[in-house]
């Protein structure tokens, strides 16, 4: 199993089923074949990207797993049963209320859940020293860049403590550093409250980064072309960016995504 070759941090409960998909596929009313027979298991603890050109169905893959969306035929399969506060969802806007200080925007799922402001404010502070904003709880958004934003935005998908955290291209609108710096923040987090993460990308170089397994997926019909183990230890920081380690596995990323994207052309012809 490919889980079992993964090295992973300390402690990470990996390798136990968590999440079937089977034979998923979603046709839309316009006739459009977003996915087509999708076998996929995620496991409790993984780090999975879900890597492909645009329109193979990325999107539309979290969307069923958020429940946002049902599939036309196959099923997903829970092990157990995922009660309202167990998926998170990160979007690539950071989508955060600007009347509202950061504070209250983190505080936002626990107050619909009826959590006073009071009683969630140690949840909330605990979740703003996870990102290392818990001296900016008084600011408002326009207060803050784009990289902060995109912070407040985790901490909030993330202080309901959800078993799995659904992430759509969160970091696609930032710089270059300022999304490496995210991409540690997000792994440390991950190794801290071990949950289980998806993350579409169109990056090689983030999904190598950050991912244990990375679904490569193609396009036209939107499919699995391959599901790769990234085999290199967590924690993985500066140093693993620069190494040659890191450097063979995004090749070797990037040779699985240009096939992926031949196998697009051929199915076109
Ligand atoms: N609601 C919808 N109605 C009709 N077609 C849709 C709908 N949502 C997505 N599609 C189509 O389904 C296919 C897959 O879309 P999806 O957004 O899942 O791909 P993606 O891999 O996430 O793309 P991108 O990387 O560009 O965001 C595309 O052809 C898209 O146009």
């Amino acid at each position: 199993m490919l889980q079992q070759t993964v090295m992973r941090g300390e402690g990470i409960d990996s390798g136990t089923p968590l999440l079937h998909l089977r034979g998923v596929g979603k046709v839309f009313s316009n006739g459009v074949t977003a996915l087509d027979n999708v076998n996929l298991t995620i496991s409790q603890g993984d780090f999975v990207s879900l890597l492909g050109p645009s329109g193979c169905g990325k999107s539309t893959a979290l969307r069923l797993i958020a429940g946002l969306s049902t599939p036309t035929s196959g099923a997903l399969e829970w092990q157990k049963a995922l009660g309202d506060d167990c998926v998170g969802f990160v979007f690539q806007e950071p989508t955060l209320l600007p009347w509202a200080s950061v504070f209250d925007n983190v505080w936002l799922p626990l107050r619909l859940r009826g959590v006073s402001r009071l009683k969630a404010t140690s949840a909330v502070m605990e979740m703003l020293a996870r990102v290392h904003l818990e001296n900016f709880a008084d600011a408002v958004p326009r207060e803050l860049s784009g990289g902060m934003k995109m912070r407040v935005s985790i901490a909030r998908a993330m202080v309901t403590k959800p078993r799995v955290l659904l992430m759509d291209e969160p970091f696609a609108a930032l710089d270059e550093i300022t999304r490496f710096k995210l991409n540690n923040d997000l792994l440390e987090l991950w190794q801290q409250e071990r949950f289980t993460a998806i993350f579409v990308t169109h990056s090689v170089f983030e999904s190598v980064f950050l991912s244990n397994r990375i679904v490569v997926m193609a396009a036209q019909p939107g499919r699995v072309f391959r599901d790769m183990a990234v085999e290199a230890h967590y924690p993985r920081d500066e140093a693993f960016r620069t190494s040659p380690a890191y450097a063979a596995l995004c090749r070797q990323a990037s040779e699985v995504l240009g096939a992926a994207m031949s196998a697009k052309a051929e199915a076109r012809r």
